[in-house]
């Protein structure tokens, strides 16, 4: 039944982003959707200092639906990890509003939960099994042993049972996440936030970090709002794509993805949507195949 359910969700969903904003514009098929749990509505984001404003997001709205795989697309210096961070509650937004289940975001909370690119998130002097324990003891959701049993859940669901009492040194950059995304889930957020996770990782070690991520969603159905600047792992790890233009982002387009997961890739419906999504990403600047390369494989 929940199996049904999703699909049928996904379905609705997918009516009404099967296409780029234009052709949804004009869409009134689009069957009706459950209440979003992340709504982005008009937001503008902007760095200001003594001497000068940085404008970072203009007037940015989407809506994010429960166990969405949703991925913001868009090309370096757009404002995704901005837009991350005010989701996140670190920054507020100049213009619009931010909601999760309809309530006002006014500051961070443990129901949103930022896994970064730096392999130095955790602190060195923990274990693996602490590090992943900390934030459940520290916010007092828990007790001790339950923490910690909890902890080692996450940390077995991650692949690091042998690694439970090694400390950050010891580990690789794929392992440290790893780490903190067993942190992170462990805290159990009403959204997980991802700022290109993977982008630091050698490209196997990627590929396998997407493929991990891709199973423990399929377990545990979570929302979760992605970060990347490459089309394919958007495509792959995306079950919905926002595609952000160059500075300040604005939204292009959304995109429909949640036909393409790791086996796609070389198929030629794969292929024609990396096309479609550089085209957007690209829209007005003089092409490259060089550009095209970068993007899709980066
Ligand atoms: N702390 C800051 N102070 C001033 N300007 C900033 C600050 N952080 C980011 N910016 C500016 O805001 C804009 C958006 O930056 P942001 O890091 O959100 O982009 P991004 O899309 O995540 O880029 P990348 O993919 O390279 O990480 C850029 O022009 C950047 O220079």
């Amino acid at each position: 039944m929940i199996v049904a359910a999703q699909n049928e969700r996904q379905r609705a969903v997918s009516q009404r982003s099967a296409v780029d904003a234009v052709s949804r514009a004009s869409s009134t098929l689009a069957a009706p959707l459950p209440p979003p749990l992340l709504r982005v509505a008009d937001v503008s984001l902007e760095y200001r200092s003594d001497d000068r404003i940085v404008r970072a997001t203009h007037q940015v709205g989407f809506d994010v639906y429960e166990a969405d795989r949703f991925v913001l697309l868009g090309p370096s210096g757009c404002g995704k990890s901005t837009l991350l961070k005010a989701i996140a509650g670190f920054i507020a937004p100049v213009e619009g509003d931010i909601s999760l289940a309809g309530a006002p975001i006014r500051g961070p909370g443990p129901d949103r939960i930022v896994v970064f690119q730096e392999f130095d998130q955790l602190p060195p002097w923990k274990t693996v099994l602490q590090n992943v324990a900390f934030p459940l003891i520290a916010s007092r959701s828990l007790s001790r042993r339950e923490a910690t049993e909890r902890a080692r859940h996450y940390v077995e669901k991650v692949g690091l049972a042998k690694f439970a009492s090694s400390y950050p040194h010891e580990l690789s950059g794929g392992m440290k996440q790893r780490v903190a995304i067993a942190r992170a889930l462990a805290m159990q957020p009403r959204i997980l936030l991802m700022d290109e996770p993977f982008a630091a990782l050698d490209a196997l070690t990627r590929r396998k970090m997407q493929e991990e991520l891709l199973g423990l969603w399929e377990e545990a159905r979570f929302t979760l709002l992605f970060v990347t600047h490459s089309i394919e792992e958007a495509l792959i790890l995306g079950n919905r794509i926002a595609v952000l233009s160059p500075h300040p982002g604005r939204l292009r387009a959304e995109f429909n993805s949640h036909e393409f997961d790791l086996g796609s890739i070389g198929s030629a419906s794969f292929q024609q949507a990396v096309r479609r999504l550089h085209a957007r990403l690209f829209e007005g600047e003089p092409t490259t195949g060089a550009d095209a390369h970068s993007a899709s494989q980066s």
